[in-house]
């Protein structure tokens, strides 16, 4: 897979050089590639942004400078690439979306700053390119690249051969193998720690009822930290998702 990060601060990304998906960069299993937007900024300045009609506070990212961007970045390779743009009025990012885009041959993720990009520049692209717009949860960052992060190692751990153990991704939180629950505690050696001891049923290897044990845990956490999974569970499979 390849995965485009276009950012006015490029050293923001540089966590992509380490652990999961350095390595699998390395490996080969991902083509990660920064590019700086003010490469395509012009002028003595290379701004990239300016005052937004309409009036309000703060500034805006250009459309000629992301336009040409885009058009350099998402013409240089094989295909159509799907354009993935961080921003809090996005629709949220879920595991579910993750996997989708972990199946992508190529994403380019599109950091903004300031107050955002001119909106153009989504339109223009969309006639192009698939475009989704992604929000981190109900916050606000300074700018799009830590988000940009967060998208990359979701979606990266997700790619084939990544992760050491596939199954690992299966048991994840919100993942198919734990139903769409929250995972349940997890405990390893020792076995008693300050007088608190690993729970007797993870000791027994009885995996059925590990298993039980382990899904009955899931409901209690997502039930009281999450009740809202509990309820979507419940519309989309009824009271049979709880067996
Ligand atoms: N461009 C931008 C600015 C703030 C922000 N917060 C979460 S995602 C995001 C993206």
């Amino acid at each position: 897979m390849r995965i485009d990060v276009v950012t006015i601060f490029p050293a923001y990304l540089a966590p992509l050089d380490e652990a999961l998906v350095g390595r699998a960069r390395r490996a080969g299993l991902l083509d990660v590639r920064v590019h700086d937007l003010r490469r395509w900024a012009t002028g003595v300045h290379k701004a990239v942004d300016d005052a937004p009609y309409g009036g309000g506070p703060g500034m805006l990212m250009t459309a000629p400078v992301w336009g040409a961007a885009l058009d350099e970045v998402a013409g240089s390779g094989e295909g159509v690439p799907r354009l993935l743009v961080p921003t809090p009025a996005g629709a949220p990012l879920t595991q579910r979306r993750a996997a989708s885009w972990a199946s992508e041959p190529w994403l380019v993720l599109a950091c903004g700053r300031y107050e955002g990009i001119d909106a153009r520049v989504l339109d223009d692209a969309r006639r192009r390119m698939p475009v989704e717009e992604v929000s981190l949860g109900d916050y606000v960052l300074a700018g799009g690249e830590v988000a940009a992060l967060v998208v990359v190692e979701a979606v990266s751990r997700l790619v084939p051969g990544v992760l050491g153990n596939p199954a690992s991704a299966e048991l994840d939180s919100f993942a198919e193998g734990t139903g769409g629950l929250l995972e349940a505690p997890a405990y390893t050696r020792p076995e008693r720690w300050r007088d608190l001891d690993v729970p007797e049923v993870l000791r027994g290897g009885n995996h059925a009822v590990v298993d039980r044990w382990r899904r009955d845990r899931s409901l209690e956490r997502t039930a009281a930290v999450r009740p809202d999974l509990l309820d979507a569970l419940l519309a989309r499979h009824g009271a049979a998702a709880f067996d």
